[in-house]
């Protein structure tokens, strides 16, 4: 397999960084963990990491709170290099690590009193909160737990904390669908807070649904940003005609459309068209109306999709197959 190329999009520095990494790098003898990662996150962001087991999400992570040294490049949070001062950039950051251990021996109630006088932002009181709408036992000791109710406990001294940034690598692994979605609820409030979130996840619709931009690591490499807002903005359309193709795209249209065709071997009579837009989809809908249409399906185009290209996925996942949902038959 042939290692990505670094992301070369060109995008926007956003107005006030709060962390910013530098050609980061961490090298394991010949294996880049991560290869030249610059990035930055700004203040009042939710920021989400993306990527597949092994991709590099965890180091940068480690990385950003100084547990891991980088081999070259730099990262600072609020100005200060992580390395250099790391105590001072612990105080600024809540760090939820994926897997987060916790003293075995103590109940859940002196876990929390316990970090809460540790940490320096610690919050007794908004860490009981957090534990009380997680509906967490208090009294249960830990090596007792679940899995999840671990994760609930780690969550509720991490929460709780006041810091201004908070570091969380996979929150909701572990967790049923109604605790991840009160997690999700959680992380807009700390948002609206004015604090900043690294959100790390394998769960696209988590990273849709609260982060406002999100970055695909891949074999260690920044292979795509994507803002949110630009994301929601853009469709895509997918078409099955009962001939092949043969007027073109009005030129009008053709600087806002991405097309591709497919004729399928099974069914030489008919085509299939795919379109990504972002644009207002009427004159788009007008010019398909104008052909032999069969059957079209039009779909926020949505993290799956930039996924799957990131990945290179999309041959895995036909995206011309003649799908049984289709949307709109005509
Ligand atoms: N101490 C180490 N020595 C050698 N290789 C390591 C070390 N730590 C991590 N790696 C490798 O670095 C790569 C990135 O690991 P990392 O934990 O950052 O991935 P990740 O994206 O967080 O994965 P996951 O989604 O599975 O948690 C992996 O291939 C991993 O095996």
């Amino acid at each position: 397999m042939t290692a990505p190329r670094p992301d070369s999009t060109a995008s926007e520095p956003p107005p006030e960084a709060l962390v910013q990494t530098e050609g980061l790098t961490k090298r394991y003898g010949d294996f880049h963990a991560l290869r030249d990662c610059s990035v930055e996150v700004a203040a009042g962001e939710v920021f989400g990491l993306l990527g597949p087991n092994g991709a590099g999400k965890t180091t940068l992570l480690r990385l950003l709170m100084g547990y891991l040294f980088p081999t070259s490049g730099r990262a600072t949070i609020g100005g200060l290099d992580v390395t250099r001062n790391s105590v001072a950039v612990r105080r600024m950051v809540s760090y939820l690590p994926g897997d987060a251990r916790l003293p075995r021996h103590m109940r859940a109630r002196s876990v929390l009193e316990f970090f809460a006088q540790m940490q320096p932002d610690g919050d007794l009181t908004r860490s009981l909160d957090v534990a009380n709408q997680l509906e967490l036992e208090l009294n249960r000791r830990v090596a007792f737990m679940s899995t999840g109710m671990r994760q609930k406990l780690a969550l509720a001294v991490v929460l709780g904390a006041r810091t201004p940034l908070l570091v969380l690598d996979e929150p909701t692994a572990n967790l049923d669908p109604t605790v991840r979605s009160s997690i999700l609820q959680m992380v807009a409030e700390a948002q609206s807070e004015g604090r900043t979130v690294i959100f790390s996840s394998h769960v696209l619709a988590e990273i849709e649904e609260v982060c406002s931009r999100v970055i695909f690591l891949r074999q260690g490499v920044l292979a795509k940003r994507q803002r949110m807002d630009e994301l929601k903005q853009r469709h895509r359309i997918v078409a099955q005609l009962d001939a092949p193709l043969t007027s073109s795209l009005p030129d009008t249209l053709r600087s806002q459309v991405e097309i591709s065709t497919f004729s399928p071997a099974a069914e030489p009579h008919t085509q299939w068209v795919r379109m990504d837009t972002a644009g207002d989809l009427a004159p788009l809908l007008g010019w398909l109306d104008s052909l032999q249409l069969k059957r079209m399906r039009v779909e926020p185009l949505g993290l799956r999709a930039i996924y799957d290209e990131v990945h290179d996925l999309e041959r895995l996942s036909n995206p011309y197959a003649p799908p049984a949902e289709i949307g709109v038959t005509v």
